[in-house]
């Protein structure tokens, strides 16, 4: 196992620094690579998606070719700007609602993408849960001003979830209310959402989230976890597979590190990620690699979680 420490080069969820761990495999390589606050239970989800990507693969793609949208941090509106022309992508997704920022940031910076990504061009927003009801619907319906594709988990909740649904004309897609399989049942259950962020790591592979796009019926996003192209390839993998995919993902993060351990790094052009899977490259990877103890340890408490992972 190589454990990695990539920095990032704009502060995003809070982080400066991207770290996790490698395995390698009969089937190529995986990724491990759970957020610091994760307890041993939710690590063993990730820990089975790196186990899957390293030791069984994953299934036939369907397509080609991944649509993804820019990914646009709590950044000023020029840096927001110049993110999204430098880009090239047709979509773009804007961070709003950052703790210790007001709404007219917000407003800022979502104009400043509009303007860069031009009319025909589509406008995202995620508020990582970050607004009570009330505050969600006032914002949305001025945000809205800037023609919004959808909201992306605007408050914390299923029940705000699905209240705010019903007071906005903004489609509402739900992120932080879909980490374990039975999540997305429970917003189907509640109305909560129109769309499904599926992310591979936290539902425990491709295979996994496969299934769970398919329980949950609504139309899915396929999302990063600001993952080096290891990971992001297994969130391809299963984009590739969905039988449909009717919106771009957030898979385009890699501008968001400033290194990467693969020579063939994941990048969208013109807006699309071909489908592939790159090899690590043992001197990229020595210009990241750390001794880590604490990954070690962290690894083996995921694995000896019963009843998940790989047995
Ligand atoms: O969806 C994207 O554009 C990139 C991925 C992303 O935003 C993200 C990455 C890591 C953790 C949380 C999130 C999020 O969607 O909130
Ligand atoms: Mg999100």
């Amino acid at each position: 196992m190589h454990v990695f420490r990539i920095p990032m080069t704009l502060r995003f969820r809070g982080q400066t620094v991207r770290e996790g761990v490698l395995i390698h495999g009969p089937a190529g390589w995986g990724e491990f690579s759970p957020f610091p606050e994760y307890g041993p239970a939710e690590c063993a989800r990730w820990l089975a998606c790196a186990n899957e990507a390293a030791f069984d693969g994953w299934p036939e793609p369907l397509r080609a070719w991944i649509p993804v949208n820019a990914t646009v941090p709590a950044v000023g509106p020029e840096k927001a700007f110049e993110i999204v022309r430098l880009s090239h992508c047709g979509t773009a997704k804007v961070k709003v609602g950052e703790r210790g920022q007001d709404f007219a940031e917000d407003m800022a910076r979502v104009e400043a993408v509009r303007d860069a990504i031009g009319p025909a061009g589509r406008v995202r927003v995620d508020v990582n849960g970050g607004w009570d009801v009330d505050s969600a619907v006032r914002r949305l319906k001025e945000l809205d001003r800037f023609d919004l594709e959808y909201a992306e988990q605007p408050c914390a909740t299923l029940d705000e979830l699905a209240e705010v649904r019903r007071r906005v004309n903004v489609p509402i897609a739900a992120d932080e209310s879909i980490r374990r399989a039975e999540d997305p049942l429970k917003v189907r259950a509640a109305e909560a959402a129109d769309i499904a962020v599926i992310k591979v790591q936290p539902l425990g592979g491709v295979r996994a989230a496969l299934r769970v796009a398919e329980a949950c019926g609504l139309p899915v996003v396929v999302s990063s976890a600001v993952e080096t192209s290891v990971g992001l390839a297994a969130g391809l993998a299963l984009a590739a597979a969905l039988p449909e995919l009717p919106y771009a993902c957030g898979l385009g993060t890699m501008p968001l590190l400033s290194g990467d351990v693969v020579t063939d790094s994941l990048v969208p052009v013109g807006g699309a990620i071909a489908v592939r899977r790159p090899e690590v490259d043992q001197r990229a990877l020595a210009a990241y690699e750390i001794e880590s103890p604490a990954w070690k340890r962290r690894m083996e408490e995921a694995a000896g979680t019963a009843g998940e992972g790989r047995q």
